[in-house]
This record gives structure tokens, sequence and C-alpha cells, in this order.
């Protein structure tokens, strides 16, 4: 068989296809359909996301990054950890990079084999509303804080909010944000895969720093341990006058197989 190249990774149950596009363009970035029918769970391989590692001079790597719906989407968090994780298995990087996002640069380091810490870009504006929260972590979030997270039907509120009047055109991820004993539990509704995700990099991002807000906005560097639906993570940053800044996010990044697309 000689097809496309491809591997699938994880990061807390968000899952990605990963291609190598240094020497090859095998997946060209206009195509929506193909990605589209790639990340599909009957007709393709599965996926929230698909993301195409590329060169760019001045940095180790660009990551290239589409939603399941075959859009280039915002910055992606768990595809980030992720892209890094491939990186370090194709040889491009060691333990620390240096790449390019939609977002900007970012820095990262792989402290055990599967666990990826990315550096995020600084927060400066975020809206406080009647019990919501909304602010860009690289991509938009809606934040909302609920009781019982478990008991909450993710897609049908998530929808909701997506497709309201001020959301429909340009649309937003969900972020459902309980307080648990020592942090945050949080389910996610992504926009572009327009469906509940296990876990999303950006979006507990965002419910780290907004729930900082929420207990009163010390200033000072703080470490929020947060449960997804796919596993463990934890947010790192630094609160100060302007904002947020020194925002990592924190996770399992793991391949989960590789294979050829026929
Ligand atoms: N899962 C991603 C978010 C993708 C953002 C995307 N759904 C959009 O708003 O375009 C993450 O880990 O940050």
């Amino acid at each position: 068989m000689q097809g496309i190249p491809f591997y699938k990774y994880q990061g807390a149950g968000n899952d990605f296809i990963m291609v190598d596009q240094r020497d090859n363009q095998w997946i060209n970035r206009e195509d929506r359909e193909l990605v589209e029918k790639l990340c599909h769970r009957r007709f393709g391989i599965g996926a929230d996301g698909l993301i195409l590692l590329q060169n760019h001079p001045g940095f180790d790597f660009e990551m290239i990054y589409f939603n399941a719906d075959g859009r280039e989407g915002s910055m992606c968090g768990n595809g980030g950890r992720c892209t890094v994780a491939f990186a370090r298995q194709l040889g491009v990087i060691g333990d620390r990079c240096h790449f390019l996002a939609v977002d900007g640069p970012h820095d990262a380091n792989i402290n055990n084999p599967e666990w990826v810490e990315l550096k995020m870009i600084d927060v400066t504006q975020v809206e406080e509303g009647s019990n919501f929260y909304y602010l860009n972590t690289g991509s938009p979030h809606y934040i909302a804080f609920v009781d019982n997270v478990d008991q909450i039907d993710v897609v049908q509120e998530g929808r909701a909010v997506r497709y309201n009047a001020r959301f429909r055109a340009e649309g937003t991820n969900v972020n459902f944000t309980q307080l648990t004993a020592n942090g945050l539990k949080v389910a996610t509704y992504e926009r572009g895969v327009e469906d509940e995700t296990l876990a999303c990099g950006t979006g507990v991002t965002a419910a780290a720093l907004a729930y900082h807000l929420k207990r009163g906005g010390p200033k000072g560097a703080f470490e929020v341990p947060i449960q997804v639906k796919g596993g463990d993570m934890a947010i790192r940053f630094e609160a100060t006058a302007q904002g947020f800044s020194d925002v990592w996010l924190c996770g399992p990044a793991k391949m989960v197989f590789a294979g050829e697309i026929a």
C-alpha cells in the first residue's frame, strides 16, 4: 500500500491525525473535504482535528491545525502538545522547542516522554458577564460555572450558547466548569467539531484564568489542577496588573497508532 503516512495522537482524549509535511505536501491546505473525511469516525480515521507539521524558517516547525469540519481553526492547545510529542518522535526536536502556530510563536517542554507543557499566549482581556466569562486563549472560550459538570448535557447546552444570536456567525467553544476540592473539573463543547470533546487545551486554560478572576484575582504565580473527561491536566500562570502571562498548559500527549491513508 502506498498512501499518505499518518500518525494518530491523543492528549487527554482530545484526538488528532498528524501528517509530517516537511518533505512532501501530502495534504493540500485548501482540501477541506479530504480533512473532513479523514476526521470522520465512520468514513475516515476519526479525530477531533488534523494537524500538519511543516518546516518554517526561524522555528523548529510550524503547526497547521484543522478542526474536524475541515476548516483551519484557531489555536488548539492539546493539538499543540501532541504536535510537540510528534516532533520529538520524528527527531525534529529534543526536550524543548520553539514553534509557530496560528496565534504566534510557542515554547514547549517535554518533561517525561508522555507529558508535554506548552506555553500559551498572554491574556489581557476577559469579559465578565452574568454567570459567564468570555476570553481568548488562542481560541475563543465561553466559561460557565456550574455545580455539577456530570449533570450537564454538554452537547445540548453547549449548542444553545454556540448558536445563540451573539455567537452564531463566528461560533465559540463552551466550557462547563465546576470547582472541586483542589481545582476544577471542565467539560467542553467545541466549535468546528460541533460536539463535546474529552478535553480542550485552550478551553481548560480559559477556565483556569476565569476561575482565578472569580475568586478575586490575587497577583502572583498559580497552578490549577484540572480534571477533564479524558484525564488530568494542569495550568500554571502568573497573574499581574496587566492580566495573565507565563501561561502553561500541561498534560499527557500520546501516540496511539500509525498507518497509511489508502
Ligand atoms: N481542542 C482544541 C481547541 C480547538 C479550537 C477549535 N475548536 C476552534 O475554536 O476553532 C484545544 O485543545 O485547544
